[in-house]
């Protein structure tokens, strides 16, 4: 099904570029049936050397005219004066798959001035490394089609789940945004490290590693999260000292706040916007 479409991805920055590049290295779609757009005509060089054979312009109509398949990925803040630009001319078949962090089916519907197909996905930034996790959600005007349309594209990238649109926004304080909470952590591991006497080179492979091997250890037993850390926990040893002192600084709390006002900042992006 996704062989067949052409891909009209307007915003090729982290998101876009990565979404095509797994397309790419996948063999999910031909270089020839894809555009990408970006405002920058200088960065379009880059956008080609990145993507080969992919067409790169600054033509948000010439690239979206006869696509199949639109996906908007530029930020927010820069979607109205887009949907402006391309709302005459998107194919009234066409399913249109956004990125926007917050904004709802029903606002793109509105924007672009035609019942189109509209789903609504949340990856995050290891679509680079094809360890995306994704978040899909079908709009009024979406049909169990376009959403397995929609899961193909993303699937390109990382794993991909289907949820009900109410639940999006929670999906980008989670995962979403949740990439930059295990940067965060990676590097004061590391800090942690070099406190301790350890060279930064050597601590941010141990600190890095340690999280990947965490979480496939997590995805490939799918034992509890709580069993694997007991295994971890010898009586009197070292770890369940650090684990008492993460208590008493609230690490889940943090967290479970963290991502609760992260869920909160994006249902307050839910419309378009139109500044700048
Ligand atoms: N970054 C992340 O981790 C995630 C982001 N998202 C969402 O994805 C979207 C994109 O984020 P991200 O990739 O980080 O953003 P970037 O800033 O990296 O990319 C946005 C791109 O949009 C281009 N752009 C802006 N306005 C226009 C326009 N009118 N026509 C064509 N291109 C335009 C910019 O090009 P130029 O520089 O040339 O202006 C830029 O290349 C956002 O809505 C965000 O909420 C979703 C999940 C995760
Ligand atoms: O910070 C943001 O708004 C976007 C959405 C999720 C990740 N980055």
């Amino acid at each position: 099904m996704l062989r067949d479409q052409t891909l009209a991805v307007l915003g090729a920055g982290h998101i876009g570029r990565a979404l095509v590049g797994g397309l790419l290295r996948g063999d999910d779609l031909a270089a020839g049936q894809i555009r990408v757009t970006r405002r920058d005509a200088s960065g379009l060089d880059e956008l080609r050397e990145r993507l080969p054979g992919v067409t790169a312009t600054t033509d948000n109509v010439g690239a979206v005219r006869g696509a199949t398949v639109v996906l908007v990925s530029v930020k927010p803040q820069n979607a109205g004066a887009l949907f402006d630009e391309v709302r005459d001319h998107v194919s009234p078949g066409a399913l249109v798959l956004s990125t926007l962090a917050g904004v709802t089916t029903r606002a793109i519907a509105g924007a672009l001035g035609q019942p189109l197909a509209v789903v609504r996905a949340m990856p995050n930034t290891p679509a680079l490394v094809d360890e995306a996790a994704t978040a899909i959600a079908g709009g009024a005007g979406a049909s169990g089609q376009h959403v397995a349309l929609a899961r193909e594209v993303f699937a390109a990238v990382g794993i991909v789940e289907v949820v009900p649109e109410y639940l999006m926004d929670a999906v980008t304080g989670l995962s979403g945004s949740g990439p930059a909470y295990v940067f965060m952590v990676i590097e004061a591991l590391t800090d942690a490290g070099v406190k301790q006497g350890l060279p930064r080179t050597v601590a941010a492979r141990l600190a890095a590693q340690t999280v990947l091997g965490a979480a496939r250890l997590a995805i490939e037993t799918g034992r509890h999260p709580a069993i694997l850390r007991d295994e971890v926990t010898t009586p009197g040893g070292t770890t369940i000292s650090a684990v008492a002192e993460l208590e008493k600084h609230g690490l889940r709390t943090m967290l479970i706040d963290a991502v609760g006002i992260a869920t909160e900042r994006s249902r307050e992006l839910s419309v378009v916007a139109r500044d700048e």
